[in-house]
C-alpha cells in the first residue's frame, strides 16, 4: 500500500456478543490495498464472526469497520456487491445446473462471461452441468469460490476457501489468488490451519478466542516456524555432521533414521543431508496452537501485536 491509499478493510475495538456470550473482544486490523491477508485461528476463535460483521450479514456490537471505504452497517448492499464473498458455510439446495445457478448470480452482479465462469470452473475441475443440490461438499465449495472469483471484485473475502478441497485443487485456488494480487485486487482469506495460507499470503493475523494475538508478514512468522523433520537414509549417519546444521535443534540419530526440530528454513539441513542417499523424508508442520504458544507465550505477542497493529 503506497502512503496515503486508505486500507481495503479497517476494523477498530470490534466487539460482538451473541446474547450474553461474548465472540470478538476488540479486534483491531487492517487490509492493506493490493495485499493476499491472512486470517488464521483455530474453530470457534471468531474468524466467521468477524467476516459477517464485515458483510453486515450479522451486526457488530461495539467498534468501528469500514471495507472499502463504506461502513457496511450503513452500505451492507453495496459492500456486498462490491466484494466476491465465499462463505464457510453455504446452504445450496437449487435443484438447477451449476451453470445455470452460476449465471443467475453474474446477472445479479451486472453480468459475468459465460467463458469466464467455464475457465473458472475447468480450473477446478466442477461439472456445470450437475445440479447442485446433489454436489459433495468439495464440489459446493467450487461453485462457491467459481461465484467468489467470476466477477473479478477489487476485494474477495472468503471463509476457510480451501476446506473440502484435494491438494492439486488447493493448489489451483492458491494460484487463482496469486493472480488477483497480480491485478492489484485484494484477497482476505480465513483458515484454520497455516500452511493452507502461507505460501500464498503477504500478511496474517492469529486470532484466538475474539482477540488478535499475532499481526504480521508471513516472512517473519515462516522464519520463526519450527518443524519436526524426520528423515531415513539408505545408510548409517553420524549426528555430528548434522548437529552444526542452521537451526537444527533436539537432535537424536538411530541408525539410519534422524530427527530433529528445525527453526526457520530447513536449507541448511537439507544440504547436509544431499550428501547420503536419503529414502525418505517427513516434516510436521506446526499447528496454529503449537506456534502460539512457542513464539507469542510469556506476554511477547502482546508487543508483536501493538506493535504492527501501531505500523
Ligand atoms: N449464531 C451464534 N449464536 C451464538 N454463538 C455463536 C453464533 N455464531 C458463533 N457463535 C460463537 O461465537 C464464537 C466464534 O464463532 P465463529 O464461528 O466466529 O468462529 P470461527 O473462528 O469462524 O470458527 P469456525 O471455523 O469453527 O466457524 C464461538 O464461540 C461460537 O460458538
Amino acid at each position: 500500500m503506497t502512503a496515503g491509499t486508505p486500507p481495503v478493510i479497517h476494523i477498530r475495538s470490534l466487539t460482538k456478543s451473541y446474547g450474553g456470550h461474548q465472540a470478538l473482544f476488540g479486534v483491531d486490523m487492517e487490509v492493506r490495498a493490493g495485499e493476499v491477508f491472512g486470517f488464521l485461528g483455530p474453530n470457534g476463535a471468531g474468524k466467521s464472526t468477524t467476516i459477517r460483521i464485515l458483510l453486515d450479514l450479522i451486526r457488530r456490537s461495539g467498534g468501528e469497520v469500514n471495507v472499502l471505504g463504506r461502513d457496511p452497517r450503513a452500505d451492507g448492499v453495496e459492500v456486498r456487491r462490491q466484494v466476491g464473498y465465499l462463505p464457510g458455510e453455504m446452504a445450496m439446495s437449487s435443484r438447477r445446473p451449476a451453470r445455470e445457478l452460476l449465471t443467475y448470480l453474474g446477472n445479479l452482479r451486472g453480468g459475468v462471461d459465460r467463458r469466464r465462469i467455464d475457465e473458472l470452473a475447468g480450473r477446478l475441475d466442477l461439472d456445470l452441468s450437475r445440479p447442485v443440490r446433489g454436489l459433495s461438499k468439495g464440489n459446493k465449495q467450487k461453485v462457491g469460490l467459481v461465484q467468489a472469483f467470476m466477477h473479478e471484485p477489487r476485494l474477495l473475502i472468503l471463509d476457510e476457501p480451501t476446506s473440502g478441497l484435494d491438494p492439486l485443487l488447493q493448489q489451483e485456488f492458491l494460484a487463482m489468488v496469486r493472480e488477483v494480487r497480480g491485478d492489484g485486487r485484494t484477497v482476505f482469506m480465513s483458515s484454520h490451519v497455516l500452511s493452507e495460507v502461507q505460501d500464498a499470503a503477504d500478511r496474517a493475523a492469529i486470532i484466538r478466542a475474539g482477540r488478535i494475538v499475532a499481526l504480521e508478514d508471513m516472512d517473519a512468522l515462516r522464519e520463526r516456524t519450527s518443524r519436526r523433520i524426520t528423515i531415513t537414509f539408505a545408510d548409517r549417519v553420524a549426528p555430528e555432521e548434522f548437529a552444526s546444521a542452521g537451526g537444527v535443534r533436539d537432535l537424536s540419530v538411530e541408525g539410519d533414521t534422524l530427527r530433529c526440530t528445525v527453526d526457520g528454513s530447513p536449507d541448511a539441513l537439507v544440504k547436509a543431508a544431499a550428501r547420503h542417499t536419503v529414502l525418505s523424508l517427513d516434516s510436521e508442520e506446526p499447528d496454529l496452537e503449537e506456534l502460539f504458544f512457542t513464539h507469542y507465550a510469556n506476554g511477547a505477542h502482546a508487543e508483536r501485536t501493538g506493535r504492527h497493529a501501531a505500523a
